[in-house]
């Protein structure tokens, strides 16, 4: 049998970190995580809770056969099988959750009140509901990295108003989720302060579990978990590991749909960080700063953006890879695109002998665009390869937003000549 692939680790600045545990090869699963807290993406309001948009209220597959009718007795919640049922009512939906559900439905039907809390509200069911059925995993989501920002830092936000804001949206939920009364042990006690936490572990650690990518369309998360080792990964703009989930994938009776697997990339030698990226790989540097600054608290000094944070604006357009940019009518922007792509790639790959990638040291980031993101329009996932096969690799790279496939023979494993847009479909 395999021995473990990764393990946590401490490291100054990072906090807990996934580390290699042995040279990991492109296409190995180093995890498989469940969650301990699963939740509705779905605004209450928006349709009768009874039909929960054709998804089991457990697992959030997609409902196809409403022939099955298994369905909650008491608040009417659709269900995929009676094992799923019989499994919710010990887990996510005791008749306290239930209740709870009704209550914050016929609230929210009221009230017409922003999704986000409606969504924190839905979390906060879960998580207390956890303390109801399971204290050691409720522990396990108390010990994830979050927690509520202390008076100075409340009061540097307070320049831009942000910790008002939070303030107050965490006041009005914990007041909403007083009125279901959680029924929580007392040695842990409810409190606002005791929520709060909890809303700043779900900040920082929840993964979103994606509608099907269809290319016209914005892509929407179904569902939140909360997985409690996937939240030790810290993030890197050019992870080398990327998250599969499989949320539609058709149930043998043993198997979890909502179990995630981590993927390596790549190769990776012993000892190395292994990272995901918290959001497409696409998204510019300052935009990525942004958003690791605002939600996960932190600034990115990843060997990308240590290289793009030099960059004009108008290197940075060159690389910009939203598909409002017409190919054919945009042809400064093509230009620019390719120039920075070369001279980036110049810098990089400067000393070497720039016909096979050699290993991370040497990565240059146009490589990555160029390999392992997927460039079907609008999609923007990341490609791994599909597991080795009795310690074979596979030759085929999976897209884990889309799902599509492509053979690693149409890769460009040699210093790339052309630029994005010439990049071959996933
Ligand atoms: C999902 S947790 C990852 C695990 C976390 N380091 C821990 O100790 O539990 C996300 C948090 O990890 C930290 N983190 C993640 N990536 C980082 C990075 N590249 N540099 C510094 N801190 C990072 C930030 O505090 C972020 O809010």
């Amino acid at each position: 049998m395999e021995t473990a692939a990764v393990a946590t680790t401490e490291i100054h600045g990072r906090g807990r970190a996934m580390v290699a545990l042995r040279p990991l090869k492109g296409g190995e699963i180093v995890l498989r995580d469940s969650p301990i807290v699963l939740y509705s993406a779905l605004p209450f309001q928006s349709d009768d809770h009874r039909d929960n948009n054709g998804y089991c209220s457990n697992c959030f597959i997609s409902i196809t056969q409403k022939s099955q009718n298994v369905s909650c007795s008491t608040c009417g919640s659709p269900f995929c099988t009676l094992d799923c049922q019989s499994a919710a009512s010990a887990t996510s939906h005791t008749p306290w959750a239930c209740q709870a559900l009704i209550h914050l439905h016929e609230y929210f039907f009221g009230n017409r009140l922003p999704l986000d809390l409606q969504i924190q509200a839905r979390f906060l069911v879960s998580a207390y509901n956890l303390a109801l059925t399971s204290q050691s995993k409720f522990q396990t989501l108390l010990s994830l990295q979050g927690s509520v920002p202390s008076q100075s830092d409340a009061v540097s936000d307070s320049v831009s108003g942000s910790d008002s804001d939070s303030d107050s949206s965490a006041n009005f939920i914990h007041s909403l989720i007083s009125s279901v009364c959680p029924p929580l042990p007392l040695e842990l006690g409810f409190s606002l302060e005791l929520t709060r936490a909890l809303l700043a572990k779900d900040k920082l650690n929840a993964f979103g579990l994606m509608e099907p990518f269809l290319e016209q369309e914005d892509r929407s998360v179904r569902a939140y978990g909360i997985y409690p080792v996937a939240s030790f990964f810290n993030h890197d703009c050019l992870p080398n590991a990327c998250r599969f989930d499989y949320l539609d994938a058709a149930k043998p009776s043993s198997a979890n749909n909502t179990e995630i697997t981590v993927r390596m990339i790549h190769d990776v030698p012993q000892g190395r960080e292994i990272c995901l990226s918290y959001f497409p790989v696409n998204l510019k540097y300052h935009e990525r700063q942004k958003r690791l600054r605002d939600d996960y608290g932190f600034v990115c000094d990843c060997d990308r953006c240590k290289v793009e944070a030099g960059w004009s604006e108008s290197e940075e357009d060159g690389l910009d890879m939203s598909d409002d940019d017409d190919d054919d009518d945009d042809g400064d922007e093509e230009g620019n695109q390719e120039t920075a792509m070369d001279e980036d790639l110049d810098d990089q790959m400067e000393g070497e002998d720039g016909d096979t990638m050699k290993g991370e040291d040497d990565f240059p980031h146009a490589y990555f665009f160029l390999n392992y993101m997927c460039d079907r329009k609008n999609c923007w996932g990341t490609l791994a390869p599909l597991p080795p096969y009795a310690a074979a690799t596979t030759g085929v790279m999976e897209c884990n937003v889309c799902g599509n496939f492509k053979n690693l023979d149409q890769l460009d494993l040699t210093r790339p000549t052309v630029g994005l847009n010439n990049a071959v479909r996933c």
